[in-house]
C-alpha cells in the first residue's frame, strides 16, 4: 500500500494554495488524478518521485518511508521504485530508441530486459531509429517502455497521452491496461480526459485547490 500525506503552500496565478492530501492507494490500483487545472495533480505526481519536496508529511511505500518530514527521511528519486512518463516526449534526441532505454537500465543489469521491453511495446523495428523519425505515439512508447525496464513498483503518468490523436490515445491506453496488469504495477495518472478517466480507472480522486473533493468509482465521481 502507498500512504500519501502531502503538505505543501503552492504558490498559483491567484494567489497560494494550500495542498493537504492524505489517501492510501492499494496495490495494483489504477488511480487517476483528475480536477481543474492548478488543482494539484503535477506537483502529488512530482512528490510522490521526489522531485519536489513537501512541507510536511510522509510518503510510506510498502511500509518503507520514502519522505517523512518528522525523520527528516527523502529518499532520493533513483532510490524509489518508479517509472515516469510525462506529457512531453522526454527521450534523448541523440540517442536511439535502444540507447534510450539502456540509459535507464541500472548499470550491471541484463540488457534482456531491453529487448522484452520493445517486444511488449511492439517497437524491435525501430530499435536503431533517432527520436525524431518516430511518430508521437511511438515516442510515448518508448517513454513508457524505458519507465519500465528498471521493473519499477509504481508508474507515474502525467498526461502521457494529452498530445496524441484519439486512435493512437485510444492504442496506448489499452497498452498502459496491458502493461499496469502484467507488469504488477500500481499506476497514478493524471488525465483531463473524461472518456479516458472513465475507461482506465479503478478509482478517481478528484481534486480541486489542492484537497480531494471526492474519491471513488468513475462512474459515481461523475455522477456528482
Ligand atoms: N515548485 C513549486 N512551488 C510552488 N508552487 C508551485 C510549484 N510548482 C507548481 N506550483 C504551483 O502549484 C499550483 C498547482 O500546479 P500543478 O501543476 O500541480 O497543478 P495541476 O493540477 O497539475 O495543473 P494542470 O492540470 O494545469 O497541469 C500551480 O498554481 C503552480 O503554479
Amino acid at each position: 500500500m502507498i500512504k500519501l500525506e502531502l503538505y505543501k503552500k503552492l504558490f498559483g496565478a491567484d494567489g497560494p494554495i494550500h495542498l493537504q492530501v492524505q489517501t492510501n492507494i492499494q496495490f495494483n490500483e489504477l488511480v487517476t488524478l483528475y480536477g481543474p487545472s492548478g488543482a494539484g495533480k503535477t506537483s502529488i505526481i512530482r512528490m510522490i518521485a521526489g522531485l519536489m519536496k513537501p512541507d510536511d508529511g510522509s510518503i510510506t511505500v510498502s511500509g518503507e518511508s520514502w519522505f517523512d518530514k518528522k525523520l527528516e527521511k527523502n529518499l532520493k528519486t533513483q532510490d524509489r521504485s518508479i517509472g515516469m512518463v510525462f506529457q512531453e516526449y522526454s527521450l534523448f534526441p541523440n540517442m536511439t530508441v535502444y540507447e534510450n532505454l539502456k540509459f535507464a537500465l541500472p548499470k550491471g543489469d541484463s540488457e534482456s530486459i531491453i529487448e522484452e521491453m520493445l517486444d511488449t511495446v511492439g517497437l524491435k523495428n525501430l530499435r536503431d531509429k533517432k527520436p525524431n523519425l518516430l511518430s508521437g505515439g511511438q515516442k510515448q512508447r518508448v517513454a513508457l517502455a524505458r519507465a519500465l525496464v528498471r521493473k519499477p513498483s509504481i508508474l507515474l503518468l502525467d498526461e502521457p497521452l494529452s498530445a496524441l490523436d484519439t486512435a493512437m490515445r485510444t492504442k496506448l491506453q489499452d497498452d498502459i491496461l496491458v502493461f499496469h496488469s502484467q507488469y504488477n504495477l500500481t499506476t497514478i495518472l493524471v488525465s483531463h480526459d473524461y472518456h479516458e478517466v472513465k475507461k482506465m480507472s479503478d478509482r478517481v480522486i478528484l481534486l480541486e485547490n489542492g484537497r480531494i473533493a471526492g474519491e471513488g468509482k468513475a462512474e459515481d465521481i461523475f455522477k456528482q
